[in-house]
């Protein structure tokens, strides 16, 4: 390929969903889009994160609800899951590692696509580095989005970790078979749906954590309940675990895990799930006066901060506000907005929930954990809430002990709290725990994101018999 100079209105650096979703706001604005992809379109969570692991967790979900149900127990009796329908199942939800689907769409959507690693070459100038080697210069006259994502990052200075041949989370959402033996490093979100996925498919699972408890970041008793229902199903947790060294003979054989307790444990993979890096290392940030390797600061608008003239935005996984596929898609509306208001020389609107103001990033992404059982959260936790200096009371309550979760499934097990602010009469966060409270994860977001006076909401009725008449007895304990 010659090198040759193209002019676009903007240009986006990867397509993962936030990419996608940037250049699909600006070209619906009417400005011609290339995004620059080295990988495939869709990025990790189409292909190594999101669908595949929950292509693996589904099944182990609907076994669990059946399991729960008298009637169909005995139907179901001591059946495992099949392992090669699921995996088989799996492979189609990442399209086989095969981006045509996402390319047609680019295409249809009016969206061009260069293949290649793409770096900053200078202001509002991306240089792509295509895999035959040739060079081609692209140039913005509005804007350059960073959606380049995030890299699993692995503890430094554990002796024999590099030799064993970790898997990291992309091992863990396409190996094409199931290990014996499988040890997992994290008791974070990857560590926990990781850990009862593989168990379902008939691994024998040991979950290695360093802290007091699972899901640090959510509120305790979730880390609780999924610590026991993790066990339940046959995995085996140890807290306060740390790994001083491992070992892997021939790179390829069995890896042996030394504790610092002084045991040892021998397993056939190890999972390394132990949080995530930027992917900035090697995009030309030094070409702009940032450093590479960092996380990409920016505004609400999703503007990086320290670039002057409002040219780079930076959206999704790599500026580091909500690690999750949902928020990036919304910072990269947000950020797609800001890039049309600007190019068409309007004033961006950043105030507090603007149309240029990615604000629910702050006040608490909407998450769920799709382990066993089902964690869904937004908001504040009460920790969180107190740390900011808010007048709050938790409120808490047995999901069991409302009708429709004891139809849902015999000796239903599962915890509510939400988070009143007593000063401003609003919900600032909820944690919902047990089986299938994904679904009611929306209504606690509308509640805390709308900041809904606690007195209106309870004109909000929930249909009986379901498991969201537990917002009646949350509600009734905000009121007192
Ligand atoms: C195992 C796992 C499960 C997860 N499950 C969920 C879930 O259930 N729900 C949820 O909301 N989130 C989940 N996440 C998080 C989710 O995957 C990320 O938040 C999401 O993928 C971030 O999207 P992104 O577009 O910012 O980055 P990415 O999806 O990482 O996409 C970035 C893209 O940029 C490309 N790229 C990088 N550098 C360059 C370059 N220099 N030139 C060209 N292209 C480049 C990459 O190839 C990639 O395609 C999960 C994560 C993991 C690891
Ligand atoms: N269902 C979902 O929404 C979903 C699923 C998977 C991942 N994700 C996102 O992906 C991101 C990455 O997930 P993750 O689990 O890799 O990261 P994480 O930050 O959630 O958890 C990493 C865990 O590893 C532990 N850890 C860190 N260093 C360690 C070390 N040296 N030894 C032992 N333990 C160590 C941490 O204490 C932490 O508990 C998360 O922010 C999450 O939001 C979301």
């Amino acid at each position: 390929m010659t090198d040759s100079a193209d002019e676009y209105d903007v240009i986006v650096l990867g397509a993962g969903p936030t990419g996608e979703n940037v250049a699909d706001r600006t070209a619906a604005a009417g400005l011609r889009t290339v995004v620059v992809e080295a990988e495939l379109v869709g990025g990790e969570c189409s292909y190594w994160a999101c669908m595949p692991s929950k292509a693996l967790l589904r099944p182990v979900a609907a076994l669990d609800e059946a399991r729960a149900v008298a009637g169909v127990r005995e139907a179901v009796g001591d059946r495992r899951l099949d392992p090669a329908a699921v995996l088989a199942r799996r492979d189609a939800f990442a399209s086989h590692w095969k981006d045509d689907g996402q390319v047609t769409w680019l295409r249809e959507t009016g969206i061009e696509l260069v293949r290649g690693h793409g770096r900053l070459a200078g202001v509002r100038t991306v240089a792509v580095e295509a895999e035959d080697g040739g060079e081609r210069v692209l140039t913005a006259r509005h804007a350059v989005a960073v959606c380049t994502g995030s890299r699993p990052v692995l503890p430094g200075g554990v002796p024999g970790l590099a030799e064993a041949h970790p898997w990291t989370s992309r091992d863990a959402t396409s190996s094409p078979t199931v290990p014996g033996r499988l040890a997992v490093v994290g008791g974070g979100v990857v560590g926990v749906e990781m850990a009862a996925a593989w168990r379902a498919l008939g691994s024998e699972v040991v979950l290695l954590v360093r802290g007091a408890g699972l899901l640090p970041r959510m509120e305790p008793f979730a880390g609780e309940l999924v610590a026991d229902g993790l066990q339940a199903a046959g995995v085996d947790v140890r807290l306060g675990a740390r790994i001083g060294a491992l070992r892997r003979a021939d790179g390829s054989g069995p890896v042996t895990l030394t504790l610092d307790d002084g045991g040892d444990l021998t397993a056939d993979e190890v999972l390394y799930a132990t949080g995530r890096a930027p992917r900035t290392a090697d995009i030309g940030l030094e070409q702009i006066g940032l450093k590479p390797g960092d996380w990409l600061e920016v505004d609400d608008s999703c503007t990086v901060l320290g670039v002057d003239g409002g040219w780079l935005y930076a959206a999704g996984d790599v500026n580091h506000r909500a690690l999750l596929t949902h928020q990036g898609k919304y910072q990269a509306r947000i950020t797609g907005a800001a890039i049309a208001a600007r190019a068409q020389g309007r004033t961006l609107d950043t105030s507090r929930w603007g149309a240029h103001a990615a604000s629910a990033d702050l006040a608490g992404a909407p998450q769920v954990v799709f382990t066993q059982p089902e964690v869904a959260a937004v908001g504040l936790t009460l920790a969180a809430a107190e740390e900011a200096g808010l007048r709050v009371k938790a409120v808490d309550h047995e999901i069991g002990a409302v009708a429709g979760a004891s139809l849902y499934a015999d000796d239903y097990r599962g915890r509510a709290r939400v988070v009143f602010d007593l000063d401003r009469g609003v919900i600032v966060g909820a944690c919902l725990v047990g089986p299938g409270v994904a679904e009611l994860l929306h209504s606690a977001t509308v509640a805390v994101v709308g900041e809904v006076p606690i007195d209106r909401l309870w004109h909000a009725v929930p249909a009986y018999p379901t498991i969201s008449e537990v917002w009646l007895r949350l509600l009734e304990g905000c009121r007192g």
